[in-house]
């Protein structure tokens, strides 16, 4: 089976280069393009670090409002208009129910694409961007593209239960969603996973969830409760508050799981 591999590097400040194992069937993770989506919670502290590191840049309607409010208040020392044309979207898409008048006619006199796709009230804002950014021309190769979705965790359960699904509707993509606190994304059952976890970012506390399907063999290495050929399910075995051990985590099963692990705060000065 084919070897997927992962890495949060997209947290770093400055990321370095994985380490290269010669040993190991596992190639080294792909190097990624990165599209970002705000959703309509609160900026995470981090926001502006993905921001620069994505090629695209999109706001799910109300996000823009997030963008226009809380981006300034992560640069309390500039001037906030300023900081607004620095963060400017690319696109904003969705019902357009959300983002506030005052906001819209801000970018739409900026020249960004505002995109009203009211007339589908079946798929959500954020599977509105997620369909745009894949069928966007920022790569060729989708293996090679990584969506990172900010404020898609907390907030309200049928949002956040709507977002996963996201996760599962386009199962042959790579997206993360973020909060201040965590991340998660599929490990899909067609490939074994590495996961190249970022010790200084993220970690130790992580889970690996059977959303969807139940799986009825799954193996790990690198957790502290590690699982061997065990079966999960809801209402069955779940792992949670499970902890990372070493800087190399492998997972497979035979059905797609939800990998989850923690966001460290950073140490206050
Ligand atoms: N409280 C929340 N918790 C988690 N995600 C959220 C929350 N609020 C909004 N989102 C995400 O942000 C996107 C845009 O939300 P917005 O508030 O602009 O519109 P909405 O009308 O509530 O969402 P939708 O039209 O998708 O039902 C949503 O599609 C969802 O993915
Ligand atoms: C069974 C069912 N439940 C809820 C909705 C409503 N809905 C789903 S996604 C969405 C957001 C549109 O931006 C809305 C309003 C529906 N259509 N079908």
């Amino acid at each position: 089976m084919e070897v997927m591999c992962h890495a949060s590097s997209f947290l770093l400040p400055h990321p370095q280069p994985q380490p290269q194992e010669p040993r190991e069937d596992a190639p080294p993770p792909a190097a990624l393009t990165y599209a970002v989506i705000v959703l309509n919670q609160r900026l995470p502290r981090f926001a502006p670090l993905l921001w620069n590191r994505a090629q695209l840049r999109v706001c799910a309607d109300g996000g823009a409002n997030r963008v226009y409010d809380d981006m300034p208040e992560l640069f309390p020392d500039q001037d906030p208009q300023e900081v607004r044309l620095r963060y400017t979207p690319d696109v904003i898409k969705g019902d357009l129910d959300s983002i506030r008048d005052d906001v819209k006619d801000f970018y739409l006199n900026l020249g960004v694409r505002v995109v009203d796709e009211s007339h589908d009230q079946d798929t959500t804002d954020l599977h509105k961007c997620v369909a745009y950014v894949s069928n966007s021309a920022l790569v060729e190769d989708k293996s090679k593209l990584c969506i990172l979705v900010v404020g898609a965790l907390g907030g309200r359960f049928d949002h956040e239960i709507g977002n996963i699904n996201v996760l599962h509707r386009f199962s042959n993509l790579r997206i993360v969603l973020l909060s201040d606190d965590c991340l998660i994304h599929l490990l899909p059952k067609t490939h074994s996973h590495v996961i190249h976890v970022q010790l200084p970012v993220e970690g130790p506390h992580c889970g690996l969830i059977p959303i969807g399907a139940p799986s009825a063999c799954t193996s790990t290495t690198g957790l502290q409760w590690n699982l061997s050929d065990t079966a999960m399910s809801f209402g069955g075995l779940i792992s949670t508050s499970n902890v990372v051990k070493e800087d190399k985590v492998t997972v497979s099963s035979d059905a797609d799981l939800i990998w989850t692990i923690s966001i460290k705060k950073p140490i206050k000065e």
